[in-house]
């Protein structure tokens, strides 16, 4: 066991590292003690508690025992089954399904957490994994929420949770919480943009390039972050930029792996888009991956750096003066796609993201 269960200060219980967990270990794994049909539609009380009762009757008393030791924050206020259900209910399902998890449902919350915690429906199990190295007496976050802004990761923690988060993101100095919500605007802007538009694929590569540098270089990535390269691989390939998509397909299968495992349906999803990438590549190609140069440049080639339109930006919340930034930053230097060293693919190469999704 790579964890232990034991009071945390100001959350009550929570999960710490019994010793060091490094970044993509499985940390735990368990199917749910209670499953809920949806969490999402107001539940009528009594179809809610008949429920839980019908699932509680069939446990172990050893099980029941530890379901009645969950917390509740709802004190008197609710029937007690209730109350635990609903400060432990976790979801899981596309439908808004959830469940009660005897151990999955201690660990605490975290807008920058160490952990993730994904439904593997092949499993039908919660698992969590390590997003990051955490040392030996560290306390195991999740979150509970999804990519927000400061107030209202608050607000949504507090209504479904009551409690207000004091982690180090939420309690920075106003002045950089405003700094970090217009960053966060700013991302969720792009990604509205980027599945909304049909842009080229070098304007496309630019706003992401924007995206991934706001996450990584201004530690963003608060859990459920948008997936860039997710994004840009699919837009490349149906671009039929397969070099490009296949780099950028490599990065994301490396994300849904750490947040995952190999086992996870995501991460086999993309095992089979990047295997497939592999196979026209190998096929027509050959490897055109340009590693012979320096990583910097092959940073540049790969994002198709140069500077944005501002049309393409206006209104979404960057000023002018960043956008020249990113610009200098790219080490574009005007060279052709040719001169770059990229191909364009066959007519008959045509990929079928949807077969995918
Ligand atoms: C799913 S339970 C987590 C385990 C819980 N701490 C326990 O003692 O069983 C959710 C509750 O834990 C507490 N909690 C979780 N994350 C917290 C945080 N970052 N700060 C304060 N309380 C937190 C809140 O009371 C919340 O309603």
């Amino acid at each position: 066991m790579l964890f232990r269960i034991q009071p945390v200060e100001g959350r009550g219980n929570g999960v710490v590292a019994t010793s060091k967990i490094t970044k993509g270990t499985r940390i735990h794994a368990e199917s749910p003690f209670i499953t809920l049909l949806s969490l999402d539609d107001a539940p009528n009380p009594q179809a809610l508690s008949e429920l839980v009762l019908q699932q509680l009757r069939s446990a172990t008393r050893d099980e029941q025992r530890a379901f009645f030791s969950l917390t509740n924050i709802h004190g008197n206020n609710m029937p007690i089954i209730l109350g635990i259900v609903q400060t432990n209910a976790l979801a899981f399902g596309p439908g808004g399904e959830g469940g009660v998890f005897l151990t999955g449902s201690q660990f605490n919350h975290k807008c920058l957490p160490s952990a993730c915690s994904k439904w593997n429906s092949d499993l039908g199990m919660m698992t969590v994994h390590a997003l990051r190295d955490i040392e030996e007496g560290e306390e195991i976050t999740i979150t509970y929420i999804n990519f927000e802004t400061h107030d209202v990761r608050q607000k949504t923690l507090y209504d479904g949770f009551q409690f207000i988060c004091t982690c180090e993101t939420c309690t920075l100095p106003q002045e950089m919480v405003n700094e970090m919500d217009a960053d966060i605007q700013e991302i969720k802007n792009i990604d509205l943009h980027l599945k909304s538009s049909n842009l080229p694929l070098d304007e496309s590569l630019g706003l992401a390039y924007r995206q991934r540098y706001l996450i990584e270089s201004k530690s963003l990535d608060l859990a459920h972050a948008p997936d860039t390269y997710d994004l840009v691989a699919k837009l490349a390939a149906i671009r039929k930029d397969y070099t490009r998509a296949k780099i950028f397909s490599e990065r994301h299968l490396a994300v849904v792996m750490t947040e995952g495992g190999p086992d996870h349906p995501d991460t086999k999803r993309q095992q089979e888009m990047d295997d497939y990438l592999a196979s026209i590549l190998e096929k027509h190609y050959g490897p055109r991956i340009p590693y012979h140069f320096p990583l910097f440049e092959v940073e540049s080639w790969l994002w198709m750096q140069h500077q944005l339109p501002p049309e393409v930006y206006e209104g979404e919340g960057e000023s002018e003066g960043d956008s020249q930034d990113t610009a200098d930053e790219s080490g574009y230097d005007g060279s052709s796609e040719e001169e770059q060293g990229v191909w364009s693919a066959d007519e008959d190469d045509t990929f079928d993201v949807e077969a995918l999704d």
